[in-house]
Formats: structure tokens, C-alpha cells, sequence
């Protein structure tokens, strides 16, 4: 049954996590390029004129088929935050949230689903060079996060259905960045501030991915467009990347210096930190029903800034002509500029 096909060229999407850093940027786009945008957010942070805004829970499957009245496209791009750490808050809007949103989009006849993913998913802790899509999911994955992004793109993938008229494609970011971003360069900033940004994990060498937000949002929007009946994208999962992986200390270093705070300078042993990271983990959990204290040094923290975690896009490349539109020096320039009240002695 070829109910739906061909697909109907109608430019109206929505976003769901419009209101976030990512969805922001992705929404500004859209716009840009004609289409008629909807953005479903349990918040809204900002007004802008052709955007309609939703706001209501994506696990409320009766508010998610009001904002998609209409609608052929559906970007899902919300997530509760990596940091908040609440084991049954990420299973209640990643997991059963996910479920609700595929539910409502066959309901309303939505006919492509891309989900904003993450690199992460494959990741355990330890070295990941030049990754490919086809390494296994994480069976020891680092956080809450991580584990219920494993299920979500499952779900997402697996309800690529042609017959039923419904297709799906997930994009994996890495360490994405750029002005308005609420994680990485306040975290960073804030620890600098604290005078916390003097040491280096390891001997700094190790390399990573961080994707200048422009490069996502492009991915994205290739990525829909591309989505058709006989793509080879349907169904299937993209690491999206900068593809130019850089040490992670020496962007630090880039984003710290241009802001106009010290690079950090000495080197301690790797094994050393994350066994601290580890004891203190532990330690929380242990204190928690007497005092509430969550530790900025932790675990999944300490492999992220210490450990090589690099993927390959070739598959992106070759299945959409994916290449980055903006170069990692360009990226970091214009977000330095984009944050003159975290400037040192601002
Ligand atoms: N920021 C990064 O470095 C990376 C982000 N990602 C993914 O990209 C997506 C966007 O991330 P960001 O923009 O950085 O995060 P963000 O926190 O800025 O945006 C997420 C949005 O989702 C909304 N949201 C959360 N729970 C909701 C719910 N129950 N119902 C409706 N809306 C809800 C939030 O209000 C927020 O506006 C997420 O799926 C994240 O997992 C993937 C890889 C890296
Ligand atoms: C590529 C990728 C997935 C990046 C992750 C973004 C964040 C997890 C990082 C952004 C700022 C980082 C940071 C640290 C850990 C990782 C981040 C939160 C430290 C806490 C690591 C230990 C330190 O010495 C201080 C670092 C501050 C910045």
C-alpha cells in the first residue's frame, strides 16, 4: 500500500524542541529557506514572527497532534539536559516521549521523522577513532543520557516504515557549539572563574569532535530533504560532524584565550582523576538521603575531556553530500564573539 507517495512538497515542519539552543538555530534556518515553522516545547524562550508556538509536554500526545495539524516534517530535537542526571525523568521524555511523538506523527500523517541523535551513543568511555555508524551501541553506557538516547534512536529507526508512509533518519552530532549555547562555554567559563581551568587531563593529546551548530543544523535540513521513498537514508543513522577533529585541550585552551582567561597548563595522569571522579560518584550516591551534593568532576566528564572520541562522516558524504559549511577556526571565532558578558572581567 503506497498510500501517501509521492510525498507532498509541503515546506510546513515542526520542532520539537524548538525553544532549545540546537532547535533555535535549526528554526532560524528554516525560516531562512521558506518554510512555515511550528516549534512544541515545554518552554518558550523567544518570540519570532512566521514561528507558531506549542507549548506542552512531548509525552501529551493530544497537545503533540494539535501542533502537528498540517505538518509533513517533524524534527524531534528535545532532550532533557545530559547534567540533570534523573534517571526516570530521561526514560519518561527519551523513552516513553519518543514513543508519544512517533504515535501522534502516524496519527496526524506526518511523513518524516529526522531525530537529532547523538555521537554518543556508541560511546562507553574509552578511545573511539574515526567511529562509524556501524560501531555497536554502548552496552555500558556513561550516563542516564546516553542510555536513554540508545533506546530513543532505536525507536526512531525502527518505525521507518515505506508502506505505512512513514520515514525516519537519525542524525548523531559531537559536541556541538556556537553563540546562544547554554553548556559548553558557560561550564567552561564558570570553571575558569572558579580557578578550576589550570590542569590538563592526561597529556592533552587526545583528539574529538566539536560540530560548529550551523554544520548540524545543515545536516538536519540535508538530511530531510533527502529522505524519499528510495534514499538510502531511510531508516538509517549519520554522524555529523565538523570532520576536523581537534585536541581537546587546545580547543579549550582556543575558546578560554579568546575569551581572555589562561589556558590551562599542567598535566595530571589520567587514571589518577577518573579514580577521584569515581570515589566521588560513589560518594554522593552514598551521602544522597543525607546531604545533596552533585560533583562537577564526574566520571562520564572526566573521559570526555580525556579520552580520543572522533567519528567518521564518510557515510554522509556519500549518501547526502554532507560537508561542513562552516571550518571549526570560523566556528570558534564567532562564538568567542557571541559571548561578551562571559569575557574575562566582564
Ligand atoms: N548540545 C550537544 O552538544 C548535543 C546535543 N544533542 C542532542 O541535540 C538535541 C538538542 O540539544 P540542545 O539544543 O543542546 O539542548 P537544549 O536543552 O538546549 O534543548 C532541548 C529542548 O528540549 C525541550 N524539552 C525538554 N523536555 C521536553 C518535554 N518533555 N517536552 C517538550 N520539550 C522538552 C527543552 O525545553 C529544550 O528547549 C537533544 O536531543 C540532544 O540530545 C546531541 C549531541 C550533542
Ligand atoms: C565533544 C563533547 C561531547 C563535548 C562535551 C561537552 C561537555 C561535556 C564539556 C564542555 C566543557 C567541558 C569541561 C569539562 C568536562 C567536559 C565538558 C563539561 C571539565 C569539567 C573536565 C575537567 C576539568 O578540568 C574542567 C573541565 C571544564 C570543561
Amino acid at each position: 500500500m503506497l498510500s501517501l507517495y509521492p510525498l507532498q512538497s509541503s515546506k510546513r515542519c515542526a520542532v520539537i524542541g524548538g525553544s532549545g539552543f540546537l532547535g533555535r538555530h535549526l528554526v532560524e534556518k528554516l525560516l531562512g529557506k521558506g518554510y512555515t515553522v511550528s516549534v512544541f516545547d515545554i518552554r518558550q524562550s523567544y518570540e519570532l514572527p512566521g514561528v507558531t508556538f506549542h507549548q506542552g509536554d512531548l509525552c501529551d500526545k493530544q497537545a503533540l497532534l494539535t501542533a502537528l495539524q498540517g505538518v509533513s516534517l517533524v524534527f524531534h530535537c528535545a532532550s532533557p539536559a545530559p547534567a540533570s542526571d534523573d534517571k526516570a525523568l530521561f526514560q519518561r521524555v527519551n523513552i516513553q516521549g519518543t514513543q508519544t511523538v512517533l504515535q501522534a506523527c502516524t496519527e496526524a500523517g506526518v511523513q518524516k521523522v529526522v531525530l537529532t541523535s547523538s555521537a554518543s551513543v556508541v560511546f562507553e568511555g574509552t578511545d573511539i577513532k574515526d567511529g562509524r555508524e556501524d560501531l555497536p551501541y554502548a552496552k555500558n553506557p556513561i550516563d542516564y543520557y546516553t542510555e536513554t538516547k540508545i533506546e530513543q534512536e532505536k525507536l526512531v529507526l525502527k518505525a521507518c516504515d515505506k508502506e505505512k508512509g512513514l520515514l525516519t533518519v537519525a542524525i548523531r552530532p559531537h559536541g556541538i557549539f556556537g553563540p546562544r549555547d547554554p553548556q559548553l562555554v558557560p561550564i567552561l567559563v564558570d570553571t575558569a572563574r572558579r580557578g578550576n581551568m589550570k590542569f590538563i587531563i592526561g597529556d592533552g593529546s587526545n583528539l574529538v569532535d566539536f560540530t560548529f551548530v550551523d554544520n548540524v543544523v545543515h545536516g538536519l535540513i540535508l538530511s530531510a530533504e533527502s529522505l524519499r521513498p528510495e534514499s538510502p537514508i531511510c531508516g538509517k543513522a549519520y554522524h555529523i560532524t565538523n570532520d576536523e577533529p581537534v585536541r581537546f585541550w587546545d580547543f579549550m585552551s582556543d575558546i578560554l584565550v579568546g575569551l581572555g582567561y589562561s589556558a590551562p597548563r599542567y598535566n595530571l595522569p589520567y587514571t589518577l582523576v577518573y579514580g577521584l571522579a569515581l570515589l566521588l560518584w560513589l560518594l554522593s550516591l552514598l551521602l544522597c538521603p543525607l546531604v545533596a551534593f552533585k560533583p562537577t568532576f564526574t566520571p562520564m566528564r572526566v573521559a570526555l575531556a580525556g579520552k580520543h572520541h572522533f567519528y567518521s562522516c564518510s557515510r554522509a558524504k556519500q549518501d547526502m553530500g554532507y560537508k561542513p559549511v562552516v571550518g571549526l577556526k570560523d566556528g570558534i571565532r564567532r562564538t568567542v564573539e557571541s559571548y561578551p558578558h562571559l569575557r574575562h572581567g566582564a
